[in-house]
């Protein structure tokens, strides 16, 4: 499919080198698919910003798939990145642009965590898990839905494995910050923190952690703690993606978006937004956690986050959440 682009969209870095890393990314999901023209662009922070990567894919092509390397859904996955693709269709009107779901909050990326876990207490030299408390640590957003996300893992993780103090954490915009999940940790009697970063690749805020973490262990001396490695680079990560770009070429329905929850909800509502079905009474039990078990076909949900469907003319945005047309 030479006359398809997958468009790889990173969130982006002032830090160099986690643009690097995206990089270095793409250039190793070209090695796993040497069939597939793969392109690169970023959200912030770069000079191949969303509309100059949308131009490049669109270049000599009759299909762009954009592919968001993106943990959760907020304003970047909901508006930023729809809004880029709703000016690239009207730029390129012969190409078709399909839009993948982000990564998820899902089993391949509670793997990585509990593989990040299992090193983190082996470099511990295995303590008792009851006294050594866990704290993934998320980006955190205004977006209640993408840090209920977080939460959900937090829970995972805990029910997965014999840890029973497993908290959540955000390095910005929400709360609790990493310095109070601590503070409880440690009036809860653990002797041991291990800190899980839920980012994809270096940056500012991976940096920032890495201080935090220092000051912490000066400030608590009596609790060993580490900090893991973030996860961009994992198996899963290029498997994720790939399950994505095969489910769209299916026409699949995928990464099916509950609206509980959701900031845009009363946005979209009052803007009268077309397509968007917040006030549909539709029921949300088939509300995919993963991308991984969509063999069964459905019929499209109207929060279908595979936008622009090729069977579903008209509605070409399925979680229309709040972008203009
Ligand atoms: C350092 C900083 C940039 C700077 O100013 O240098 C930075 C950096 C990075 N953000 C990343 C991720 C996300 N950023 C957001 C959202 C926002 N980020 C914003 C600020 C900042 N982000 C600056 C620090 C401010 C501070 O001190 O806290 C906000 C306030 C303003 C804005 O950017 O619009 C806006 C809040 C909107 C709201 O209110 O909700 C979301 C959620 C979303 O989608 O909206 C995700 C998750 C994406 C996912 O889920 O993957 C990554 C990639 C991490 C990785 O690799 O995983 C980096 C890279 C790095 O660390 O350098
Ligand atoms: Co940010």
């Amino acid at each position: 499919m030479n006359d398809e682009t997958i468009l790889l969209v990173g969130h982006g870095s002032r830090e160099k080198s986690g643009n690097d890393e995206i990089e270095a990314f793409a250039a190793q999901w070209r090695e796993r698919q040497p069939g597939w023209r793969i392109e690169v662009c970023f959200i912030e922070f770069s000079e191949i910003t969303m509309s100059e990567g949308l131009r490049r894919a669109a270049e000599g092509a009759r299909r762009v798939v954009v592919v968001p390397l993106i943990l959760n859904a907020a304003g970047h996955v909901k508006m930023d990145i729809p809004q880029a693709i709703d000016g690239a269709r009207l730029k390129f009107p012969f190409v078709q642009f399909l839009y993948a779901p982000h990564l998820q909050a899902c089993d391949p990326i509670l793997a990585i965590l509990r593989r990040r876990l299992k090193g983190a207490m082996q470099a511990l030299d295995m303590p008792d898990p009851t006294t050594t408390g866990v704290v993934i640590l998320g980006r955190g957003s205004s977006d209640r839905q993408a840090n209920g996300d977080m939460a959900k893992m937090a829970r995972w993780l805990m029910e997965e494995t014999d840890h029973e103090l497993v908290d959540l954490a955000f390095t910005g915009i929400t709360y609790p910050r990493l310095e109070k999940a601590v503070q409880r940790q440690s009036l809860l009697g653990m002797t041991q923190v291990v800190v899980l970063p839920y980012y994809l690749f270096n940056g500012t805020l991976v940096e920032r952690i890495t201080r935090q973490v220092e000051h912490l262990k000066a400030q608590y001396p009596t609790i060993r703690f580490i900090s893991t490695k973030y996860f961009g680079f994992e198996r899963e990560i290029f498997e994720l993606l790939e399950q994505r770009v095969t489910d769209l070429r299916r026409g699949a329905p995928i990464g099916l978006m509950p609206c509980d929850g959701c900031k845009f909800r009363d946005f979209a509502v009052e803007h009268g937004l077309g397509g968007h079905h917040h006030d549909d009474a539709v029921p949300h039990s088939h509300d995919h956690d993963h991308a991984h078990d969509h063999a069964h076909a459905e019929p499209p949900h109207p929060h279908d986050h595979a936008h622009d469907h090729p069977h579903d003319h008209g509605h070409d945005h399925g979680h229309d959440h709040a972008h203009a047309r």
